[in-house]
C-alpha cells in the first residue's frame, strides 16, 4: 500500500512510544550529507530500527554523536573511512541506504552526475557485497537509472547478486505526485495515490494519472501536472540556486521506503512501494530494470506489479521513457565492464 497516510502515520504514531520486537541494523552511506542527516534523524525516530550505522568520508561520527542523544532505544555509531570503518559499518546490516555522492546544480541533468557518482557507488557496492551480501541495498545516489545497474554488476562480479534485494529509491516521485495532484484538485494528499513507473529522471518518470482518483484530468492541466511530476527535482535544484537538490523531502521518502521494507520483513502483508528493480516487465525489449509498484516481503521483492492499463497519452510517455531508460541502464553496465 503506498498511501502516504498509512505508512507515514504508522511510523509517526509508533515513533516515540513502541519498542521494536526484532533487531534491525540500518546503515546509511553518505550520512553526513544533505539527505544523509535528516534521513538518519528519521531512522533514529523509527522504533523498528535498533542499530543505526552512519558512514561518510567525513563527519559520520559527529552526526552519530548528535543523534545518539535522542531518547529512543536504538544505538547510533559513526564510522570514518579508516582501515575497517566501512566494513564495520556494513557488517550485519539488514538495510543499507546509499545517498553518497554529489547533487545537481542548476543547468545539470542527473546524468551529468554520472562521472562522479558512478565510481562512488561502485566502490560502496564492492564493500557491501563483501561485508553484507544479504542486505537490502537502497540506492538513492543519482543517476538512479544507472547507479542501480552498477550495484547489480558489482554484486554479480562477486557472485552474490540477489535481484530481490536491490532497490532504486523512486519513492519521492510518488510523494511528489500525490502532493502535486492534491494541489490541483484541492484534496488531501494523504488520500491520493498516483502510480509513477519507469525510472528516476526527466522523461523516464511516467506518472499514470489515468490510474489515480482523477482519471479525467486532461488537456493543459494534465500536461502541466505530468511535467511538474517529471521535473519536480529541477524545481528544487533551481530554488536552491547552487546549494544542491532535494534533501528534506528525499529524507522523508527514503525513511518511508526503509520503514516499508522493515514492516514487510517483520511479516506485514500487502506492503507495496514503487521502486526501480530488476524487473521482468520490459526484459523482452532489453530493459532489465524498471520502476513499478512492488510488493515487499521478508525476502525483499515479493511481487512486481504490471504497469496496468494506460491510455494513449501515457503509452507515448512510456515509449519515450523506455528509449532513455535503456541507454541509462546500459551506461551503468558498461561502466563496470570498463572500470571493474
Ligand atoms: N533518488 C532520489 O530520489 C534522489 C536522489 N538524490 C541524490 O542523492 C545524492 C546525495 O545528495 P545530497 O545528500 O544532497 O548530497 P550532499 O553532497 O549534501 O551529500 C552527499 C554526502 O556523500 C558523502 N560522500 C561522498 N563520497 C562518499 C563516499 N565515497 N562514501 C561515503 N560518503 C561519501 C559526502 O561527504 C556527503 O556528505 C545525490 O547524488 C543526489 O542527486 C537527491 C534527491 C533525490
Ligand atoms: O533532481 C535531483 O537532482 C535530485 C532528485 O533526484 C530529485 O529531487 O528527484
Amino acid at each position: 500500500m503506498f498511501a502516504a497516510r498509512q505508512s507515514f502515520n504508522i511510523f509517526q504514531k509508533r515513533a516515540f512510544s513502541a519498542s521494536a520486537s526484532q533487531a534491525s541494523k540500518v546503515a546509511v552511506l553518505g550520512a553526513a550529507g544533505g539527505i544523509g542527516q535528516p534521513l538518519s534523524l528519521l531512522l533514529k525516530l523509527n522504533p523498528r530500527v535498533t542499530e543505526l550505522a552512519l558512514y561518510d568520508i567525513r563527519g559520520g561520527p559527529g552526526v552519530a554523536a548528535d543523534l545518539s542523544h535522542i531518547n529512543t532505544n536504538s544505538t547510533v555509531t559513526g564510522y570514518n573511512p579508516d582501515a575497517t570503518g566501512l566494513r564495520d559499518c556494513l557488517k550485519g546490516s539488514e538495510i543499507i541506504l546509499i545517498p553518497a555522492g554529489v547533487p545537481r546544480k542548476p543547468g545539470m541533468t542527473r546524468d551529468d552526475l554520472f562521472n562522479t557518482n558512478a565510481s562512488i557507488v561502485r566502490d560502496l557496492a564492492k564493500a557491501a557485497a563483501e561485508a553484507a551480501p544479504d542486505a537490502n541495498i537502497l540506492v538513492i545516489s543519482n543517476p538512479v537509472n544507472s547507479t542501480v545497474p552498477i550495484v547489480a554488476e558489482i554484486f554479480k562480479s562477486k557472485g552474490v547478486y540477489n535481484p530481490k534485494r536491490l532497490f532504486g529509491v523512486t519513492t519521492l516521485d510518488v510523494v511528489r505526485a500525490s502532493r502535486f495532484i492534491s494541489q490541483v484538485q484541492k484534496t488531501d494528499p494523504a488520500g491520493e495515490k498516483v502510480p509513477v513507473v519507469g525510472g528516476h529522471s526527466g522523461v523516464t518518470i511516467v506518472p499514470l494519472l489515468s490510474q489515480s482518483n482523477h482519471a479525467s484530468i486532461a488537456g493543459e492541466t494534465r500536461d502541466a501536472l505530468v511535467n511538474r511530476i517529471q521535473f519536480g527535482g529541477d524545481e528544487v535544484v533551481k530554488a536552491k540556486d547552487g546549494a544542491g537538490s532535494a534533501t528534506l523531502s528525499m529524507a522523508m521518502a527514503g525513511a518511508r521506503f526503509a520503514e516499508s521494507l522493515l514492516r514487510a520483513a517483520q511479516g506485514e502483508k500487502g506492503v507495496i512501494e514503487p521502486t526501480f528493480v530488476d524487473s521482468p516487465l520490459y526484459k523482452d525489449q532489453g530493459i532489465d530494470f524498471f520502476a513499478s509498484r512492488v510488493e515487499l516481503g521478508p525476502s525483499g521483492v515479493e511481487k512486481i506489479h504490471e504497469v496496468g492499463q494506460v491510455n494513449e497519452y501515457e503509452q507515448k510517455l512510456l515509449d519515450a521513457c523506455l528509449v532513455d531508460l535503456k541507454k541509462n541502464i546500459q551506461k551503468g553496465v558498461d561502466f563496470v565492464k570498463a572500470n571493474p
